[in-house]
């Protein structure tokens, strides 16, 4: 049975924040994940991308510890604060949208903070909404207050900006780099849009049948420009180990 084995220890933590290794994962006869090594730097943001099916999910729920249903082998240490947002935001329909932020947290300045968080993500005003009254990106935008106001170094993220419209998916985009910035978590993020992975990361993994197929820097300021050179061949690059092959106009 694959098992979390445990803290880095405070040195370790400085430098890396995940460490995945050897790590196997099956569903039935069905292995998804083979042997997979990965680490995440502390304030890495590194995205993942891989055909439907290729093991993404299978990966990030493993790091997560919410796993229970496969068997397999191998280690994984991550940090001791760790959040994970997915595609639909997951809010609780009978508590209003600050109780859904500070849910289960302690502490004597909890609703402070909580409103504190909102605020950063543009929801000031919106405390005591209903889950129901807010939009998918809005309701998105509470799942990434109710992270972070958790303080967590590592942030994992299964295509959180998957159900949005290309407008609000852009807001988040921002939202998400200025937030990453501000509170510098290590970041997993399980995309299908290879240009969502490069706009947001500092490198990006391709997964192939539960093997890592490419693990590629993205070497791009902070302002990305799609129509910048480099980014088309990362565009490019990335695409090709997805199977996709770009005609390019003469
Ligand atoms: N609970 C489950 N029971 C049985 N098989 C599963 C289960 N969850 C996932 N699988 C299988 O494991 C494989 C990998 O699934 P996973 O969700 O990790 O892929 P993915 O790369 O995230 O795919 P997608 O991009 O479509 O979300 C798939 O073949 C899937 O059918």
């Amino acid at each position: 049975m694959a098992t979390h084995t445990g803290r880095l220890t405070a040195e370790a933590t400085a430098r890396t924040s995940v460490s995945v290794h050897q790590l196997n994962r099956s569903f039935g006869d069905h292995q998804v994940l083979n042997g997979l090594d990965l680490t995440i730097h502390a304030d890495e943001f590194v995205a993942i991308l891989g055909r439907s099916g290729s093991g993404k999910s299978t990966l990030l729920r493993a790091i997560a510890g919410l796993d229970h249903d496969v068997t397999g082998s191998g280690a994984i240490d991550t940090p001791d604060s760790v959040s994970v947002v997915f595609q639909d935001a997951r809010l609780l329909p009978w508590a209003r949208v600050l109780d859904n932020v500070i849910l289960g947290l302690g502490g004597p300045d909890t609703t402070t903070r909580g409103i504190e968080a909102l605020a950063e993500v543009g929801l000031a005003g919106r405390e005591r909404a209903w889950p129901t009254e807010l939009s998918g990106g809005e309701q998105q935008r509470v799942a990434l207050a109710r992270s972070l106001v958790r303080a967590p170094e590592l942030l994992l993220a299964d295509e959180p900006f998957g159900a949005l419209d290309a407008l609000t998916r852009i807001r988040m985009h921002d939202l998400l780099r200025t937030l990453c910035v501000r509170h510098r978590p290590a970041v997993l993020l399980v995309t299908h849009d290879v240009d969502e992975a490069i706009d947001l990361a500092d490198r990006v993994v391709v997964l192939d049948q539960g093997r890592l197929a490419a693990d590629i820097t993205v070497r791009l300021g902070a302002d990305r420009d799609h129509a910048d050179p480099e980014f088309g061949r990362l565009r490019a690059e990335l695409l090709g180990h997805l199977g996709v092959r770009i005609e390019h106009a003469a």
